[in-house]
């Protein structure tokens, strides 16, 4: 590992145990992605800082929630990383939604080769709230557009009582994804400068609520 992703590992304190899962993850990874277009072929090289790192940063943003749903976690981006940031002491759960089977297939033995914590639901996720009731938060990296998810999230985060929090990886023209969420929907927003893109950000929703017209 190169020294300035060790010193981007021990700023956000990663302990020593979970960065043992990450590389034997990252191992693992690379073997399948042989086979598997698990993510684009030219980032391979760069797994580390682009999709690990990039992943970690979330569970650092917010370690308390215990259950977590990610949805379509792809090569396990950030469910993954997130569920091996779970220790067993803590406790906590991430639920995987895949609807690659052979993405799915990968997830499920990452899960079990790093002894993370979490499930693989390889079902679309339209079809994940009735198979996962309730969480505490939600995350989603490279999946649709801010209006999507919210609409994916909606069966969570607009039940009653619901403290369920999203996070959502973004790139450079996030604000534009904002302004056309907040025509159909309300919520609290918390944008948090990504650690690894200087443009990108992971935007924290919270309290979401639809626009009546
Ligand atoms: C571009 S990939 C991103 C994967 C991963 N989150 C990452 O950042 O590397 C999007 C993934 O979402 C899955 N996906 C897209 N729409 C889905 C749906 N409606 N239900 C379940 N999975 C879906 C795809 O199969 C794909 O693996």
């Amino acid at each position: 590992m190169q020294a300035s992703l060790t010193q981007a590992l021990n700023g956000l304190r990663v302990s020593r145990e979970t960065v043992q899962k990450l590389e034997h993850f990252a191992s693992l990874f690379q073997k399948w992605a042989r086979s598997i277009n698990l993510v684009a072929p030219s980032t391979l090289e760069d797994l580390w800082r682009r999709h690990i790192l990039d992943s970690l940063q979330l569970y650092q943003l917010s370690p308390g929630p215990k259950t977590w749903v990610d949805l379509g976690s792809g090569g396990g981006f950030p469910g993954v990383i997130t569920a091996i940031c779970l220790s067993e002491a803590e406790g906590g759960w991430v639920h995987l939604v895949e609807s690659n089977n052979k993405k799915a297939a990968f997830l499920r033995v990452a899960l079990r080769e790093t002894g993370a914590r979490g499930s693989v639901h390889p079902i679309r996720i339209e079809a994940a709230p009735a198979e996962i009731p309730s969480c505490d938060a939600i995350s989603a990296r490279a999946l649709a557009d801010l209006s999507q998810l919210l609409d994916y999230c909606a069966p969570w985060m607009l039940a009653e009582g619901s403290g369920t929090v999203a996070f959502f990886h973004k790139g450079r023209d996030y604000q534009q994804e904002v302004d056309k969420a907040v025509s159909r929907f309300q919520f609290d927003l918390i944008k948090h400068a990504s650690v690894v893109e200087p443009d990108s950000v992971v935007l924290e929703i919270a309290n979401l609520s639809r626009r009546t017209k």
